[in-house]
């Protein structure tokens, strides 16, 4: 059974502030066109649950479409660690990640999911080179940012990019426990784009 971990996209979807909001509407209706209804989306690349390119925090960086599959779908760890103030070495020393390609940590800090939040336990930059000797090439995250929501330098991001570690945010892991899993969170082949919204799920292995 697959889970989903995916934040729907309606109406109402806190987005970063300032940054564009999400919205679906009808622009053709059955009854003007004759014979469809015709839909016209609205939204940030960086709403909901979603991946970063390189291109977000680096103007020469990977657009999405030159992002592998690969690094989206497959076996996957999900650990949890509420209640963390920082995502460090020391958050992540009684984590078993032998054999982990793609981490996903459930923080429970985003609780109110109908607003942006105030604050996140952001990665710590020093954790990039340490994730990638285990291995790791995707870390996943149930808030919005790995850095702190106002830093302008993204640390967090460019030390995971320079690891090569490619970057989920977003994603709804309240009551998902920790252990092994296949994931698929797929980007859509968005040829430009810095950041695209994914549909992602989990199955138990
Ligand atoms: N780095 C964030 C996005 C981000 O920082 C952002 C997104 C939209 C509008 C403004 C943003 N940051 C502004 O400082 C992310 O990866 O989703
Ligand atoms: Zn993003
Ligand atoms: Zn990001």
């Amino acid at each position: 059974m697959w889970i989903d971990i995916s934040q729907r996209l309606e109406e109402g979807i806190p987005s970063w502030p300032g940054d564009t909001p999400f919205s679906y509407g009808v622009v053709c209706t059955k009854e003007e066109s004759g014979s469809v209804n015709v839909g016209q989306i609205t939204m940030s690349a960086h709403t909901g649950t979603h991946i970063d390119a390189p291109f977000h925090f680096d103007s020469q960086g990977k657009r999405v479409i030159q992002l592998e599959v690969d690094r989206y779908t497959g076996p996957a760890r999900v650990i949890h660690l509420p209640g963390v103030r920082r995502i460090d070495r020391e958050a992540l020393k009684k984590a078993d990640l032998d054999g982990v390609s793609k981490l996903l940590i459930r923080t429970d800090a985003w609780t109110d999911r109908r607003s942006f939040p105030r604050w996140i336990p952001p990665v710590e930059p020093e954790v990039a080179p340490f994730l990638a000797e285990k291995g790791i090439r995707l870390i996943g995250l149930d808030v919005p940012s790995v850095d702190p929501l106002d830093s302008k330098e993204l640390p967090a991001h460019h030390a995971l990019a320079r690891s090569d570690i490619h970057i989920l945010e977003g994603a709804v892991l309240d009551r998902v426990k920790a252990g092994n899993y296949e994931l698929i969170a797929l980007p859509l082949p968005l040829t430009d784009a810095d950041g695209s919204p994914v549909r992602a799920v989990l199955r138990p292995l």
